[in-house]
């Protein structure tokens, strides 16, 4: 088998003791570089005055990481600009929130270089080589023009925009044309996938035959393929000593009435004033349902130095004031909003004590909270799932209760209906997301995504 290489923004040295803390991504692409070998590359997360290249390496649980620390000017045009100013709204279909400067793209560009130039000496000729996300579109162009002639594959991990959005981004059909540097491209979703080919067969003129894209003299393989959870492990973990505890903390205080969880980046992706209007128009509707549930609104700050980060927060800080305001009692309160993380064993007893997930992002690559909630739930008396029909987790998870998270009478209709749900319809829901969530879990995920990249026809590129 050979080596893997994986290059992504973000690098989470594994750490075995504190599984709960770790993301699902981390977990898989950690396994992956355990069974093959390999390195895990990307940003430290740390800024220096001036960018050096030096690769710190550091050896954990069989899994090698070398992170490099960038610039304050790099971190500003690169990650707080192109990635998460102009990419991150753009993809998710925000064009109204999308910023277009010349400086964040050169900064993008700038810090790709660096990141090739610091990765090109360390990769040997039969690596594999796997890019990880919007942050690094063009990392694959950039190594190839360092002689690169390894297997390149790239998975983004957020929506890909229709194509009439996409034409908004100056020199998006550059961006475009870098991918073809690939070997394999990976979405989500199909939905993602079709967008993709949208753009290039009408705006740059790709030719597309079946799962391969063809520009001039290049082409590239695209793989529809949904990332999952660790799923047996994450089960495990809401039987775990930390999950218990914070499953009972969650039962005492709920004293008796319905707990209704949502767990998200404080992200105005994720829908969070749409899911507050439509929580409080279900209070509304059903004055008799008021004092029997409250929701958990669990939303630890991100990306807080972007403008629209913060105005977000604010915004959400009015609205749960106003309506816990207008409808709380002294013995109870409907909004619980919470501005802080919590490690993920910790997370699965919460879910678990909650009768309903609700996960409404406008728009989401995949959403692996989604995923967890099912998996935590007590198989003999499981809570019911709401979910946006826009997260790309919609396309495999038919049988939560699907919304649309721009109408408040469809939440507060799918929140009424769950609450009421009997419990056999809600066995048998759960019985086949549960069986999906195991068997597209994260390692079938990262088998699927590299056996593909090990198969992908190379004679061309
Ligand atoms: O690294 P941050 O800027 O703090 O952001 C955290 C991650 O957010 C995004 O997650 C996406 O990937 C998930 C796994 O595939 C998916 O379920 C979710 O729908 C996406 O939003 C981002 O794409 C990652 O790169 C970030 O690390
Ligand atoms: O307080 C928190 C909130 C979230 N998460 C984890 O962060 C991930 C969020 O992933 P998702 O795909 O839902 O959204 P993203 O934040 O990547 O857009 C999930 O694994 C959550 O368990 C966490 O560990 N602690």
């Amino acid at each position: 088998m050979n080596r893997l290489i994986v290059i992504s923004n973000r690098v989470t040295a594994p750490k075995g003791s504190t599984a709960g803390a770790q993301g699902g991504l981390a977990v898989a692409l950690a396994a992956a570089l355990r069974d093959r070998g390999g390195m895990w590359f990307g940003w430290s997360g740390e800024q220096t005055d001036q960018f050096n290249g030096h690769i710190n390496f550091q050896r954990n649980q069989g899994v090698t990481t070398a992170t490099v620390d960038l610039e304050e000017q790099d971190v500003q045009e690169y990650y707080d600009g192109y990635a998460n100013r102009t990419l991150w709204p753009l993809f998710h279909y925000r064009i109204d929130l999308a910023e277009y400067e010349r400086d964040f793209a050169g900064g993008y560009k700038r810090t790709n270089q660096r990141f090739a130039d610091t990765v090109r000496p360390l990769v040997e000729p039969d690596d594999v080589i796997w890019i990880q996300d919007y942050h690094m579109f063009p990392l694959g162009a950039e190594l190839r023009a360092r002689g690169c002639d390894n297997r390149i594959g790239f998975f983004l991990h957020i929506p890909w925009p229709p194509r009439r959005l996409l034409g908004t981004l100056p020199n998006a059909q550059a961006l475009v044309e870098s991918m073809f540097a690939y070997d394999l491209i990976g979405f989500h979703t199909e939905e993602w996938l079709e967008s993709f080919c949208d753009f290039a067969r009408h705006d740059m003129g790709a030719v597309i035959e079946g799962n391969i894209a063809r520009l001039g003299d290049r082409h590239v393989e695209l793989i529809a393929c949904p990332i999952g959870i660790d799923a047996t492990e994450f089960a495990a973990m809401s039987q775990s000593v930390p999950a218990r505890l914070a499953y009972r903390r969650m039962r005492d205080s709920a004293d008796g009435r319905d707990m209704i969880v949502g767990v998200d980046r404080l992200d105005y992706s994720k829908g969070l004033e749409e899911r507050f209007l439509g929580y409080e128009r279900f209070l509304n509707e059903h004055p008799e349902e008021r004092k029997e549930v409250f929701l958990l609104q669990v939303a630890p700050p991100s990306r807080v130095s972007v403008e629209s980060y913060q105005r977000i927060r604010q915004s959400l800080e009015g609205l749960s004031g106003r309506i816990n305001g207008a409808y709380a009692d002294v013995d109870w309160v409907p909004i619980r909003y919470v501005n802080q993380g919590y490690p993920r064993d910790q997370l699965s007893g919460i879910y678990r004590a909650a009768k309903i997930g609700l996960v409404t992002p406008l728009r989401d690559g995949m959403n692996l909270v989604a995923k967890e909630y099912v998996a935590a739930q007590d198989p003999e008396d499981p809570g019911v799932l709401v979910l946006s029909r826009f997260a790309g987790a919609a396309e495999q998870m038919t049988d939560a209760l699907l919304v649309n998270p721009y109408s408040a009478e469809e939440v507060s209709d799918a929140l009424y209906q769950a609450l009421r749900m009997p419990r056999q319809e809600r066995v048998r829901r759960w019985e086949k997301l549960m069986a999906g969530v195991q068997e597209q879990d994260v390692t079938w995920w990262a088998e699927t995504f590299l056996q593909a990249l090990e198969k992908a026809d190379m004679t061309v590129n």
